[in-house]
């Protein structure tokens, strides 16, 4: 046998950081959990016992918390880079770093009106993600992501005109439910190196604040023929916007809401356009995905 493939290190490292500024009182909290994988000369670690060549898991932890102290924590696309760049630098037999970060939402919160100086809400389930690849001779390639972002709309979705055989029950409708949990993704060019990062770090935030955006905007707006009709809108505006991604990927899942006929109660009309009671359904769920390059 051969090793054929192999990464290791610390997965789930939670890593809370404030902000005091001195002269307003305003501070400000980031809360990520972070996953680094190393690459490189390790193979001896597997197949012979070898320890020599292992960076303990527990000091990859430890040099996660001294780099979020020593380093800024935001964008997560500057962090992961500074991360991952740290350990093939430091470590001549490891040749690359993959750094995933997930960043929770703590939201200002707003008390009589005003953005309150030291409290926070978390609005839900999103957050958002960075894996950093910094690969030894190659370069940094990034791919950001919002996952967890729940939408729903009322009305301005469609699907018909889909197959019809023996194996289809599902009605046209003109006018139905909507709801998914966006799970987008963009890939960055690659960047040569952490200077270049560096050097493009505004470009970060932005394309996040972009996509999420559009992603809200032309999912209210688009009177959808389906979600893969509407997801491809969003991705080829998200592209039009942010000139240094390469590609955009959504994967969402169709979470259905059932009409329920209750014409067998006293003839009580709630299907089509009476339809006001439904039934949300957990599963099974449609499940969408596309990824979207420049041509
Ligand atoms: O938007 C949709 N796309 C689909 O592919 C599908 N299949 N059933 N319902 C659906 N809705």
């Amino acid at each position: 046998t051969s090793l054929a493939a192999a990464r290791y290190g610390k997965d789930n490292v939670r890593v809370y950081k404030v902000h005091r500024d001195e002269k307003t009182g305003v501070q400000t909290v980031v809360e990520m959990t972070v996953c680094v994988l190393l690459e490189g000369e390790i193979d001896t670690s597997y197949t012979k016992a070898d320890n020599s060549v292992v960076v303990a898991t527990d000091s990859i932890k430890n040099t996660i918390y001294i780099t979020a102290k020593q380093q800024p924590v935001t964008p997560p696309e500057l962090f992961g880079s500074i991360l991952g760049t740290h350990f093939i630098e430091k470590y001549s037999h490891i040749h690359a770093a993959h750094v995933n970060i997930i960043t929770h939402r703590w939201v200002r919160m707003d008390v009589d009106g005003k953005p309150h100086p030291h409290s926070f809400v978390k609005p839900g389930s999103e957050t958002r993600n960075v894996q950093v690849d910094v690969i030894e001779g190659k370069g940094i390639d990034i791919h950001s992501s919002i996952n967890g972002l729940t939408v729903l709309k009322s009305t301005g979705s469609q699907f018909w005109g889909f197959v019809r055989d023996e194996y289809t029950t599902l009605k046209e409708t003109l006018d139905r439910i909507l709801s998914t949990d966006v799970a987008a993704s963009w890939q960055w060019r690659r960047f040569s190196g952490l200077s270049e990062v560096k050097a493009n770090v505004n470009k970060f935030n932005h394309a996040w604040e972009t996509a999420r955006n559009i992603t809200l905007k032309t999912f209210a707006e688009d009177n959808s023929a389906s979600v893969q009709a509407t997801m491809y809108k969003m991705s080829e505006l998200i592209l039009a916007a942010v000139p240094d991604l390469d590609t955009v990927s959504y994967s969402l899942p169709n979470i259905h809401y059932f009409e329920i006929d209750l014409s067998w109660h006293k003839g009580l009309k709630n299907t089509g356009k009476d339809a006001e009671v439904y039934a949300p359904q957990s599963g099974p769920n449609g499940l969408i995905k596309c990824t979207v390059a420049r041509s």
